[in-house]
Order: C-alpha cells, then structure tokens, then sequence
C-alpha cells in the first residue's frame, strides 16, 4: 500500500465552558486533520492543534512542512516500511513537533489498517479501556469549586487544576479546592510555567504543612528552568512532573540524568509523534521514571492516537491526562475510540477505528 497524496481539512468544535491556563483561553478545539491518501484507496488520519506559545507550531507552519518539505520525501514510500518513513519525517526538518506528530498519526492509522488491527494491539496490545482526569481551568475561587464539584458528579476521579496567574490566589484556590473536595477526588496541580522555583517552594511547603496532600505539581516554572525544577524537586515531597520542559527523548534523558522531574508528560504535539512517544516512554520505564500521557486541548483524532498508545505502554504511562474531546460539545469523529467523559473506550476496528468525521471543512494549501 503506497503513499499517493496528503491533503489538509479543518476540524472545530465549540468547548463546554473555556478552556483557561497559565498561558492562554481557548473557546474552541480546532484541529488541522491531515488525511494521507494511498493507491489502495485506504485513507490515514492525523491532526494536530495550532499551539504557538507551547510548540511554536500553528496550522499555517503545520501545513508548510507537510506539504512543502517532508511530504515529497514519504510520497511513493510503501506503508509497511513503517521505519523508514518514520525516519523520513523526523529528518526531513527540525523543530516542527505538530506537523510530525499529525503525519506520524496518520502513517501510524494506515500501518494498522494495513494489517487490519486496531494499532494498541500492533504497538503490543494491552487493555483497551483507559480512564482520564479532567481540567479545571483557572478561574476565580467559586468558578473552579463550583467546576471541581461538576466533575466529580459526572464520575471524574481526578482533576487536574490549573493555577499559575497569581501566587497568593493561586494558594488559596489550591487551599480552597483541597478542603472542598480532597476526600472525592485526587488532585493533581498544573501551573503552566507561572511561578518561579523560589514561588514554588514557598507555596508547595506552605501547602505541604498544613497536610495538603496533591498527586503531583507539573510544570511550575519556565519549560528552559532546567534548574529551577531541580532545585524544587530537591525541596518540596510532592513528586514534580516535567510537561513544557520534556519534547525530544533527549530533553527527557538530560532531565532524568540531572534529576529534575519524577514524572514525564508525554504528548505526541510536543515530541514528534508515536515513533519518539515510545522512544520516551521506553527510556522512562528504564529509570523508574512514570509517565503520563497528555494531549493539548485537541480532539478526538489526536487523542485517540495517544489512547491508543497509552494502552499498549500500560508497564510505563501509569497517568492519562486525555481529556480534550471530553470538554467539546459534541465528537465529530465516528467510530473507533470512545471518550466518554473520564471513560475512554478503545474500538476494535483497524487503526485507529474512525469510519467517519462529520463536519470537516477541506483545506486548499496555501491558504
Ligand atoms: C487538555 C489537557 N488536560 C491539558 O491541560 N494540556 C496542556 C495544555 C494544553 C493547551 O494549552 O492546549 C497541559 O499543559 O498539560
Ligand atoms: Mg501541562
């Protein structure tokens, strides 16, 4: 089966309520779909969201490198050679994590579809039901209690708590929300780079003695502070998670080996896709280091990739943070996995399952 044409389509679907960090407010999950057509009239789908602030990548830039410089290198290349085009797309340019990540998707759909099974049970198989946290943007005291306590009724196990604007208020949310609601749910925090390492040894040490006890607290500082969540880990007993610091499987070895993180946040966006995803999550299960798999606020097609890969890796992602199509309004993606609020459901068709998307808007590139 050969590699013929890709072409591009736009993908968006309104959020429930927005969708607010440390670093952005996002109202829509809006998704670059890279559809990969073969001579066998089998089609691969991938997709990547536009995060410019995290990976420097929009849908534009996305575009460009699939169609101007990787594509022509993997077009005509058979789809069983699955390490060779791999290779061709990690080559072919740096930096460009998403265009990757989203071509990656797609070869990777059409390798399974090419053996006709579902791609967990090629990546290895494992258990094909996943459960995931949920996010709780940042917002004021009430928003977020009030956002906590929704989650819960709706079967949420963990959340995932999104601070980092303010020290000071940031602690009394934290404060606020643990009191409220730490005997239902597990807490996990995520600053998205707001504070300093000094700031989070202040907060994490106040909130540590006064027994609030938290999963984790991922990304407190800037994603190049290599130091600074060194010198957290080295103060604080909440284990610290690296996301905006750990892209390549390189970052990953030299935050292992310095001691930064006890916790690495995979997402396919920020490494490159499945083939550097499994490369990290390896590398991890080699030096204790747990690993969560994450996704961007990005839908059902790039998530299911990650579900997918988060089955088959069970021994080294223990924490799932998957929860993007769960905060749209609806799915346009039929068939293959299932994302039901913290359930996710792993179908048994080939690839990655999708036998349909509604409401795609084809992409003529340049656009
Ligand atoms: C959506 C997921 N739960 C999440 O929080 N992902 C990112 C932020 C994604 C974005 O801004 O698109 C994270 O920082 O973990
Ligand atoms: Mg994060």
């Amino acid at each position: 089966m050969k590699i013929t044409a890709i072409r591009f389509a736009k993908l968006e679907v309104p959020l429930i309520t927005p969708f607010k960090t440390a670093m952005r407010t996002v109202q829509n999950i809006t998704d670059l779909v890279v559809i990969i057509e073969t001579d066998k009239g089998v089609l691969g789908y991938g997709s990547a969201p536009s995060t410019p602030i995290i990976t420097g990548d929009t849908h534009g830039s996305i575009c460009y490198a699939i169609n101007n410089v990787i594509g022509p290198h993997i077009i005509g290349m058979d789809i069983e050679d699955l390490n060779a085009i791999c290779h061709k797309i990690q080559h072919a340019i740096v930096a460009n994590s998403s265009a990757k990540a989203a071509l990656e998707i797609a070869i990777y759909d059409l390798w399974a579809k090419r053996f006709d099974a579902p791609l967990y049970k090629m990546l290895g198989g494992g258990k094909p039901i996943l459960s995931t946290d949920v996010t709780i943007s940042v917002d004021h005291i009430e928003k977020m209690l009030a956002d906590a306590n929704l989650a819960i009724s709706q079967g949420f196990e963990i959340l995932k708590i999104k601070i980092g604007t303010d020290i000071e208020n940031d602690i009394e949310r934290i404060y606020s929300i643990h009191q409220d609601v730490a005997k239902r749910a597990t807490l996990r925090l995520d600053v998205n780079q707001g504070w300093t390492a000094k700031q989070t040894v202040y907060a994490m040490q106040k909130l540590e003695n006064i027994g609030v006890e938290l999963e984790l607290i991922e990304q407190p500082v800037k994603s190049n502070d290599i130091k600074g969540l060194r010198y957290i880990s080295e103060r604080i007993t909440t284990p610290v998670m690296a996301d905006e610091s750990a892209f390549s499987p390189l970052q990953v070895i030299d935050l292992i080996r310095s001691g930064a993180a006890d916790i690495i946040n995979i997402k396919l966006m920020k490494c490159a896709g499945l083939s550097q995803a499994i490369k990290i999550a390896d590398l991890a299960e080699l030096h204790d280091i747990p690993c969560m798999i994450g996704c961007m606020l990005e839908g059902s097609i790039g998530v299911a990739a990650a579900a997918h890969l988060a089955a088959a890796k069970a021994s080294s992602i223990s924490l799932i943070d998957l929860d993007g199509p769960a905060l749209g309004q609806y799915d346009p993606v039929v068939g293959g996995v299932d994302f039901n609020l913290s359930n996710i459901t792993l179908g048994q068709g080939a690839g990655l399952g999708i036998e349909r998307i509604n409401d795609l808007q084809e992409l003529t590139w340049p656009f």
